[in-house]
């Protein structure tokens, strides 16, 4: 495999969308909010985990995690929330190197791997170049809201547990603004890719 393109950003900052059009464009994408998703179902270890640590009363009447239960708790408090990602997170780094085998054996070129939080879990080892999505705290605080029906406090709380995303334009290899319509964020996309000699 020649190129590990890691995809970051802040909480509703774009990178589902620009994931979707590297997709868009035959390129194989790992997304870490999926694997987390699934190293969290009933039956994998991290779930017994999280059990013992939050408690049965974070668990929906279908037995399956209340992610908006857990969620309004960990967004809220830093220790717990570090409690989850120390069993959440070293599932979701294992599911990611298998995938990313599985890409190499299968002949994948470029393979993207879009990890929300690349450089809070410093995580950088695993990727060949950076690719951070930006936009204006207000905008991004407008975008969650209407996204997720969130109130100004919860979305700020959510915002707020990562690092802030001007700190993050210092630490990545490039940068799309997507302040703007999504045709300019495809335009900076696509001239970022020609620079590291992708042509799509
Ligand atoms: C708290 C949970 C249950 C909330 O689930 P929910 O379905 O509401 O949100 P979802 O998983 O789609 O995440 C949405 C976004 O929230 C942000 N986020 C999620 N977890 C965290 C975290 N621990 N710290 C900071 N931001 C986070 C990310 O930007 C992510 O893209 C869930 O996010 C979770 O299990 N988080 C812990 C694992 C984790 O860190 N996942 C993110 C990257 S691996
Ligand atoms: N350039 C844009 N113009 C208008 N709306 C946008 C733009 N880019 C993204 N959005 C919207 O903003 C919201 C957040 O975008 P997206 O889901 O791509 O972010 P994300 O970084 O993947 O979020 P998360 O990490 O929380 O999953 C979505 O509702 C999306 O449709």
């Amino acid at each position: 495999m020649s190129l590990v393109i890691g995809l970051t950003g802040g909480i509703a900052s774009g990178k589902s969308t620009v994931s979707n059009m590297f997709k868009e464009m035959n390129i194989l994408v790992i997304d870490a909010d999926v694997e987390a998703r699934l190293a969290v179902e009933k039956g994998q270890p991290a779930y017994e985990k999280i059990l013992a640590e939050f408690g049965d009363n974070i668990l929906l009447p279908n037995e399956e995690i209340d992610r908006q239960k857990l969620g309004s708790i960990i967004f809220h408090r830093s220790e717990k929330r570090q409690l989850l990602n120390g069993i959440v997170h070293p599932e979701v780094r294992k599911r990611m190197k298998r995938q990313i085998e599985e890409a190499k054996e299968q002949g994948e070129e470029i393979v993207v791997l879009d990890i929300p939080l690349l450089f809070e879990s410093k995580l950088m080892y695993m990727v060949d170049k950076t690719l951070l999505v930006y936009v204006d705290n207000a905008i991004q605080l407008q975008r969650l809201m209407a996204r997720n029906h969130l109130s100004k406090q919860e979305a700020e709380a959510r915002i707020q547990s990562q690092m802030p995303l001007a700190e993050k334009v210092g630490l990545a290899d490039e940068v799309i603004h997507n302040n703007g319509a999504i045709t300019d964020t495809k335009k900076q996309l696509i001239t970022i890719l020609a620079n590291w000699g992708i042509k799509k």
